[in-house]
């Protein structure tokens, strides 16, 4: 644990009556003043790990620690944390500056301290002029507005968000993507963001948390995270990816769809069976005689800034492939693509195990 850790998870595990886990003893750290997303399918525990941060569920197991205390026993209203729920939960018969105000009033906050808050929480979310609004006379995105207001009113340390995007047409979910993020680096406030949208962990957080069946999977930036996927489910749920068989024959060196290819892992038993992912946008079409692959060119897709391409090859892997460049169906292509392209991955190996081979690895080449 640093000095920035302000959440810390130590071995939680949470059932709900007596139904298997939905949190199996899971671990890790928070730090101050970043942006964190829970990315993961339905039902995979995500809400469980807000609902414990913020109080409203106690853990069957574990620790939970904030600011370096304890806070297993400790009520939400005596954590220094808030919540935007998906549907907001504001209040639809108090307008826009009393559902601000209503946790300071139930402080019982000074008028005017209340006053100052409530109007400078509104400036922070551009509501400015807004105060005497109805709920319901406000947008989608406005109502996100006021509901981010009334959670940083308080001056919370975290605020946790359950997929408060979620309501939300495409276009102004994307212009709130921006306003969140943007909020968030103003306000230098910790926010954990939950979500089953890859696209959106990706574009709007520092540290992404994979989850799948009450396990984080993997945690780290969204680009370790994208180049770096630890495992199937990983690389396919964090964008299309291809994922094929391979034998790593030693360090730089792997061997699939009966070819051998050059590349930048190591740390593997020599012939070590493996899974390799090939991300579709790092494949390039060439002339068959020129590619590294030759597939076969099944259907293909125009998807605005690309086509999708599907192809096979002779093992009959299937590779999809993302590329400006047009094929034609039925025609055999060329493939190819850098040794950095070729992603590695371990089967069964978790994310600690993970990050011990990379570190012995790393540690060795550097002594070689
Ligand atoms: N109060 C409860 N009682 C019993 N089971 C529950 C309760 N709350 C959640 N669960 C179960 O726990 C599991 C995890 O639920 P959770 O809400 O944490 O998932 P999630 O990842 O947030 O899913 P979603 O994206 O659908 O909201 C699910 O199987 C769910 O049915």
């Amino acid at each position: 644990m640093t000095d920035h850790t302000i959440i810390r998870f130590e071995q939680v595990t949470k059932l709900y009556d007596n139904d298997p886990p939905v949190l199996n003893d899971v671990s890790f750290e928070i730090e101050r003043g970043k942006f964190y997303t829970l990315l993961g399918p339905s039902g995979c525990g995500k809400t469980t790990i807000l609902r414990l941060i913020a109080g409203f569920i106690e853990p069957s197991n574990g620790k939970i620690f904030i600011n370096g205390k304890i806070v297993n026993d400790v009520p939400a209203n005596k954590r220094q944390v808030n919540t935007v729920f998906q549907d907001y939960a504001l209040f639809p018969h108090l307008n826009v500056y009393e559902n601000v105000a209503f946790g300071l009033r139930i402080k019982k906050l000074k008028h005017n301290e209340i006053d100052r808050k409530v109007k400078e929480a509104l400036r922070f979310v551009n509501l400015e002029g807004y105060e005497k609004r109805e709920i319901k006379e406000m947008s989608g995105g406005q109502r996100q507005r006021v509901a981010i207001a009334r959670a940083i009113v308080n001056e919370p340390e975290v605020i946790l968000l359950d997929e408060p995007l979620s309501a939300l047409d495409l276009k102004l979910r994307t212009e709130m993507q921006y306003e969140l993020r943007e909020l968030q680096r103003r306000l230098g406030i910790t926010f954990i963001f939950v979500t089953h949208d890859q696209e959106e962990a990706l574009a709007m957080s520092d540290e992404i948390f994979v989850l799948n069946n009450g396990n984080i999977e993997q945690s780290g930036t969204p680009t370790d995270i994208y180049d770096e996927p630890i495992n199937r489910f990983v690389a396919d749920f964090i964008g299309e990816s291809n994922i094929v068989p391979g034998v790593m024959l030693k360090d730089f060196s792997v061997q699939f769809a009966g070819k051998t290819f050059e590349c930048v892992d190591g740390g593997f038993d020599p012939n070590e069976a493996v899974e390799i992912v090939i991300r579709p946008e790092d494949l390039e079409i060439t002339m068959p005689e020129n590619g590294k692959l030759r597939v076969h060119v099944d259907s293909q897709l125009f998807r605005g800034v690309h086509y999708e391409i599907s192809c096979n090859d002779q093992d009959g892997n299937e590779w999809l492939v993302h590329s400006t460049r047009k094929a034609i169906v039925g025609e055999e292509i060329g493939l190819t693509f850098d040794p950095e392209a070729i992603h590695v991955m371990r089967h069964g190996e978790t994310e600690e195990e993970f990050d011990k081979r990379l570190e012995a690895y790393e540690e060795g080449s550097y002594e070689k």
